[in-house]
C-alpha cells in the first residue's frame, strides 16, 4: 500500500439479518487507486460489507470511513464521490442508453460528458437502443458507464462480467483497468477467480462472514503452501534421489514418461539447477502454476465454483 492514508477503512464490521451472521469483525483498508478484490463462497458476506461501505445498509457495529466520510451520516456527499455499478435489472425496460447516460449525469453536480463515455465504452452506436434490447456485454457496459458518469473517485463493481463470453469479459477487463489508470480506487467483487488474478492489486477472501485472508494474488498463492509442479523429459538418466532431497521439492514421480516434480518455493528454478548439476538436460520442461482457485480452495475449504458460476 501506499504512504498516503486509505481511501476506505473498514473496522470490525458486523452485521446480522436476524439469527445469521452475515458479517463477523471484519477489517480493512483499501489503498488509493489499488484495484481491490473480495472474493468467497455464496453468502459469505461480501455484498452485505459493500452495502456498508456504500451506506445502503446500517451496520450493527464497526467502523467505516470512505474518503473521511460516515457512510451513513454524510449519505448525499458520499454518493457524489461513489460510483456503485447497477444491478440487473434495475432500468426500466424502455429506457435508452443514451438516456440512461444523461439521466445519471443529472444526479452528479461534477461528472464526465454522456458522449464521451459512450465513446469511451464502445456504446456510440448503441445510444439509441433500448435497455432492454441490448445484449449482455452491452448491458454490462451500460453499467460501468453509469457507474462513472459521475466523475467518482471509488467504483464499486459487483458481479462486473457474470453472464458475459469471454471476448466481452476481457474487453470489460482492460476497461477496469483503464478506470485504474485514470486515478479512481476500485471495489470488486467477483466469482471469477481468473479476474481477480488478473485484475486485483489485492484480494480479500471472506468466509463465513470473516476475513479468511488478505494479500496480492500471488501472496495469497503463495501464502496457501500450495504445491506447484514441474514436468520434463530429461535426455538421459538422472539421479532422483538427489532431486528430492532438494528442500523445495516434496515429490518425485514418472508420469507417461515425463519426471514430475512436485513442491513450494522457486520450485522450476531449484529442478533446473540440480539437473544442470547432474548433467542432464531438460526438455519439455513445464511449469503448472499454482492458481487463485488453489488459495481459494486452501483458505475456504471449498472449490470456487466453476467459471464464476453462481452455486
Ligand atoms: N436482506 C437479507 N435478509 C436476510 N438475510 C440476508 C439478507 N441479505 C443477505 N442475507 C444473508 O446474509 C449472508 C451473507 O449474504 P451476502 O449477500 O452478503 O453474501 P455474498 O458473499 O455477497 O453472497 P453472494 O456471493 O451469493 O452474493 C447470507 O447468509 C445471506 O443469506
Amino acid at each position: 500500500m501506499s504512504g498516503t492514508s486509505p481511501v476506505i477503512e473498514v473496522d470490525e464490521l458486523c452485521k446480522s439479518y436476524g439469527g445469521t451472521v452475515a458479517v463477523d469483525e471484519v477489517s480493512f483498508a483499501v489503498a488509493r487507486g489499488e484495484i481491490f478484490g473480495m472474493i468467497g463462497p455464496n453468502g459469505a458476506g461480501k455484498t452485505t460489507t459493500v452495502e456498508c461501505v456504500e451506506g445502503i445498509r446500517k451496520p450493527d457495529a464497526g467502523r467505516i470511513s470512505v474518503l473521511g466520510l460516515h457512510p451513513l451520516r454524510d449519505r448525499a456527499r458520499l454518493r457524489q464521490v461513489l460510483g456503485v455499478q447497477l444491478q440487473h435489472g434495475m432500468l426500466p425496460d424502455r429506457l435508452r442508453v443514451g438516456e440512461a447516460l444523461t439521466l445519471y449525469r443529472s444526479f452528479y453536480r461534477d461528472g464526465v460528458e454522456p458522449e464521451r463515455l459512450l465513446a469511451e465504452l464502445g456504446l456510440t452506436a448503441s445510444r439509441n437502443t433500448a435497455f432492454a434490447d441490448l445484449s449482455g456485454g452491452q448491458a454490462q457496459r451500460l453499467s460501468i458507464a453509469l457507474a462513472l458518469v459521475g466523475k467518482p473517485r471509488i467504483a464499486v463493481l459487483d458481479e462486473l462480467t457474470t453472464g458475459l463470453d469471454p471476448q466481452a469479459r476481457r474487453d470489460t477487463w482492460e476497461l477496469v483497468e483503464q478506470v485504474r489508470e485514470s486515478g479512481v480506487t476500485v471495489l470488486l467483487i467477483t466469482h471469477f477467480m481468473e479476474e481477480a488474478e488478473r485484475l486485483c492489486d489485492r484480494v480479500a477472501i471472506i468466509d463465513r462472514g470473516r476475513l479468511a485472508a488478505l494479500d496480492t494474488p500471488d501472496g495469497l498463492i503463495a501464502r496457501a503452501g500450495v504445491q506447484q509442479r514441474v514436468r520434463f523429459r530429461a535426455t538421459g538418466p538422472f539421479d532422483r534421489a538427489r532431486l528430492a532431497g532438494l528442500a523445495e521439492v516434496s515429490g518425485v514421480t514418472t508420469q507417461r514418461g515425463e519426471a514430475v516434480v512436485t513442491g513450494t518455493g522457486d520450485l522450476a528454478h531449484a529442478v533446473n539447477a540440480e539437473l544442470v548439476r547432474q548433467g542432464v538436460v531438460a526438455t519439455e520442461i513445464r511449469l503448472d502454476r499454482a492458481t487463485l482457485d488453489d488459495a481459494f480452495l486452501a483458505v475456504t475449504g471449498r472449490r470456487p465454483a466453476p467459471d464464476g458460476e453462481r452455486e
